[in-house]
Parts: C-alpha cells; structure tokens; sequence
C-alpha cells in the first residue's frame, strides 16, 4: 500500500527522513479507583525505534500507552519525550505538545460517521492555528492516498469498511507528522490480510518515527523492533528485541 502511485491532482509521496523521538520513563505509576494499574520502572527508546507491547488483557497496556500519550495523568515517576519532560505539563500546554509532537491511533476509531475521510483525518485543523490547517489538511490527503483512500476522500465514514476507517484514523494520525505515533490495538478489527498491509505500513514508518503499539497480533510483534511485556500492570522480564 506505500507504494501507491500517487496521482498528478494529489500531493507527491514524500521521501521518509530520519526523525522520531527519544522516550525515557522512570518511575512510572498509575493509579485509579484505589489500584495500581501500571507500574514501570525504567523504560529507554530511542528516536525512530519502534516497540510492541503485549501481555493478557487487563494487563494495563491501554493504560500505560495513554499515560504515554499524555492522556491519563501519572500519579508517579516520569516520562520524557524528546527530552521534553510531559509529566511536568498542565492543561493547555500539555494539549499543545500532543497536538504537535503525537499521533495516537485508537482501537475504535473515533472517527465522525457523517463526516467525509478527509474531514476525519483532517480533524486536527480544527485545533491547530490558523497558519497550520492548509498543511495539515495536505498531510491528511497525502496519508489518506498513501494509504489506498485516494479515491474516497469524500466518501462518508459512515459508509467505509472496518479496515478503511481503521487506514483513515491513521492518517489523522499521521497528517500533522507527528515524530511519535502512538497505536492501540491498531489490527484489532482488520481481517488478515488488511492486518498484513497495515503491518507493512507501520512497519515502514521505523526508523522516521517513534512507534508504540499496544497488540495481540504475533505478526504486528514479529515487525517491530522491541517487545515489552506487561502483566498485572507491571513489566515482566526486561525490553526484549521483538
Ligand atoms: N479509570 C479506571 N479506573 C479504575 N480501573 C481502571 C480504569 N481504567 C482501567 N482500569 C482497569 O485497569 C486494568 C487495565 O486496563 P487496560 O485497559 O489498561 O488493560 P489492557 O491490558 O489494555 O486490556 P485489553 O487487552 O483487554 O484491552 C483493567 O482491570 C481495567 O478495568
């Protein structure tokens, strides 16, 4: 799928660049309703690596990724991304890196039924300054194409398959080019061989982003570059090559 041509009225593919960002976590707890659902130590990526986290479900790994994403506050330790510590931000400038620096792929979408693909994957135009929306409704189209969708940009979200929206909230993901990319159970609803194209996509962003998937699919572990498994909120064993 990342070799579809693009067409002449569509924005050309762009060459992939080094990027992504370091992670460091030291530390980390969560808590909620009066347990500790996550518990990490100490956890070190660096920039362009991609990771799998696995483990039984309840382990905690949907919380971990969202204490990742900023999105669940940390009620211990640390988390530093790019060297910028987002543990320490509040409010509006914790919602101001997530809008610039990550893109999170959720398991369920989140997409708009009436809304058109390329309006869902250019969601982000809505928050982002005026100076920023032409840009990021081109890297909406651009993903949305690069993803096989080129021809149903304007087609309600209401009316795509399972695997076609999952594509359109990964180019909402991608459309702002975010250096981390943040994915929970990004195969989940995806027959095999959807899973398979989507793999190789993910799998074809190492190296120009920092992944973090949260997965079951042994397929989704075996193309990433590391694997942390989570059991009762906790890591069990050490980071280990996928
Ligand atoms: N806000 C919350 N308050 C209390 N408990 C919570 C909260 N959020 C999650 N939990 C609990 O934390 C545990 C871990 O949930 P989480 O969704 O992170 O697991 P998971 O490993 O992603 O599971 P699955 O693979 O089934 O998606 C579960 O027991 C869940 O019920």
């Amino acid at each position: 799928m990342l070799a579809a041509a693009p067409t002449a009225a569509r924005p050309a593919a762009r060459a992939p660049e080094p990027g992504g960002a370091a992670l460091s976590v030291r530390g980390l707890t969560v808590e909620a309703g009066g347990r500790r659902l996550v518990s990490l130590p100490a956890l070190d990526l660096s920039p362009g690596a991609t990771l799998a986290v696995t483990g039984p479900s309840g382990a905690g790994k949907s919380t971990l990724l969202f204490a990742l994403a900023g999105l669940i506050p940390a009620s211990g330790g640390r988390i530093d991304w790019g060297g910028e510590e987002i543990t320490a931000l509040r409010g509006a400038a914790r919602a101001d890196w997530r809008r610039r620096q990550l893109g999170i792929i959720f398991q369920d979408h989140q997409l708009f039924d009436e809304m058109s693909a390329l309006d869902n994957a250019a969601l982000g135009a809505a928050y982002a300054p005026r100076a920023e929306r032409a840009a990021l409704r081109d890297g909406a189209a651009h993903w949305l194409e690069r993803l096989g969708l080129g021809d149903k940009l304007a087609q309600r979200a209401l009316s795509l398959s399972g695997g076609e929206r999952q594509r359109v909230s990964i180019a909402r993901a991608l459309a702002a080019d975010p250096p981390i990319l943040l994915a929970d159970e990004p195969t989940a609803s995806l027959d095999r061989a959807s899973a398979d194209r989507l793999i190789a996509d993910l799998a074809g962003l190492a190296g120009t982003r920092t992944l973090v998937a949260v997965t079951h699919d042994a397929a989704l572990v075996a193309r990433l570059g590391r694997r942390l498994e989570i059991r009762d909120g906790a890591p069990a064993g050490g980071l280990a090559d996928a």
